[in-house]
């Protein structure tokens, strides 16, 4: 999350002179910005991650969207009320989200061009829960009123929107991998703002389509959800979805998870795997080198030999030192040769 990002000079030095979204929508750029991780930490990054945001689906569906410096994303004209859903393009005649979001296929497929296959290149979408929020807040928020009195005012409009927004990830999804990319993320950053049962009514079944409808056409792409602070849906997610990779923040002990997931998956009868993915906390980042290696080591003994994909528990933050970075991720490549 955030690989690519303003903790690196270079990338810092091209969004001098360009618009966030003027570089998602350039592939040279996207290319060059996406590369910029994969070129300083040669061997010791295992996959690449499209530079693009979550919010090109509300911007696809005809909202405006800003990336204000230091701030964050801000929608100028947010959702208010059910009838605001009549503004969305998406049910309009003509409406293509491959028309609409063409500019992240080309940047995808320049990618995997300038790869080289070198690594893997992973595409993303925001989950429906979370487009939401934005989408009705207008940006970020500390509490997400706006969007959960959505939610308990007018649950059949949430309905509508969420599961429009879930038709567009799907399609967008299936779009990315037919442009080259070779793994794809949901992210549900929002997840942790419901609780177990509005996450079980409002992002759940929603997040179980977008994966149906993916494996149905994409069956051999890995696909994976990142569920941020919904640690009471471990369970659900593996036994009740068809991802391959559960991502985790910081605030679950990977053994334990991983013991939850076995268990819930030996007694829905399923034979499937399920990889876990995380989930160093990433203000470990700011820690002595001494502290940073043996937290990272402990994190990767904690998950176990096999079936864990080593990440932080969120995105990069821009005052984090690249060398940092490259600790952790010499550190997970000895720890897991030692586990092995
Ligand atoms: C919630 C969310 C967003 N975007 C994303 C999420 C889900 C993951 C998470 O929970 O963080 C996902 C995302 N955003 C970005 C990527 C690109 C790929 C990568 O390198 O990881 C990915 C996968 C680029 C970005 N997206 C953003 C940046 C930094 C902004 C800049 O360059 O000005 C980058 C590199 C901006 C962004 N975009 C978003 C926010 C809240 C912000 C502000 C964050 C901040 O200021 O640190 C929405």
């Amino acid at each position: 999350m955030r690989q690519a990002g303003r903790y690196l000079p270079e990338f810092r030095a091209i969004r001098v002179e360009n618009d966030f979204f003027n570089v998602c929508r350039t592939p040279e750029l996207a290319t060059e910005v996406t590369l910029q991780p994969i070129r300083r930490y040669p061997e010791l990054l295992d996959a690449a991650i499209i530079f693009s945001d979550i919010l090109v689906i509300p911007q696809a569906m005809g909202m405006q969207v800003e990336m204000v410096p230091g701030k964050g994303p801000h929608l100028p004209e947010p959702l208010r009320e059910p009838r605001d859903l009549a503004r969305l393009t998406d049910q309009r005649k003509g409406f293509s989200v491959g028309r609409e979001l063409d500019y992240v296929y080309k940047a995808i497929t320049n990618t995997r061009h300038a790869l080289a296959g070198r690594v893997p290149l992973l595409g993303f979408v925001g989950a429906p829960w979370t487009l939401m929020a934005y989408m009705v807040e207008g940006g970020g928020s500390k509490t997400f009123a706006e969007a959960k009195a959505w939610l308990f005012r007018c649950p059949q409009a949430a309905h509508e929107l969420l599961r429009r927004i879930a038709a567009v990830a799907a399609e967008f999804l299936v779009g990315q991998v037919h442009a080259g990319a070779q793994a794809l993320q949901v992210f549900e950053s929002w997840a942790g703002e419901l609780s177990p049962r509005d996450f079980a009514e409002f992002s759940l079944p929603y997040l179980r389509q977008i994966a149906a409808h993916v494996k149905q056409r994409c069956p051999d792409v890995p696909l994976t959800v990142f569920a941020k602070g919904a640690h009471y849906a471990l369970e659900q997610l593996a036994t009740e979805t068809a991802f391959d990779v559960i991502s985790i923040d910081w605030t679950i002990d990977p053994a334990a998870a991983r013991i939850r997931v076995d268990r819930a998956l030996r007694s829905a009868g399923s034979a499937r795997r399920v990889v876990l993915q995380g989930n160093l906390d990433p203000t470990l980042l700011f820690a002595d080198e001494d502290t940073l290696r043996r937290r990272t080591a402990e994190m990767c003994a904690s998950f176990g030999a096999t079936g864990h994909i080593a990440n932080l528990g969120h995105g990069m933050m821009p005052a984090h030192d690249p060398e940092r970075l490259r600790v952790f991720l010499q550190t997970v490549h000895s720890a897991s040769r030692a586990l092995r």
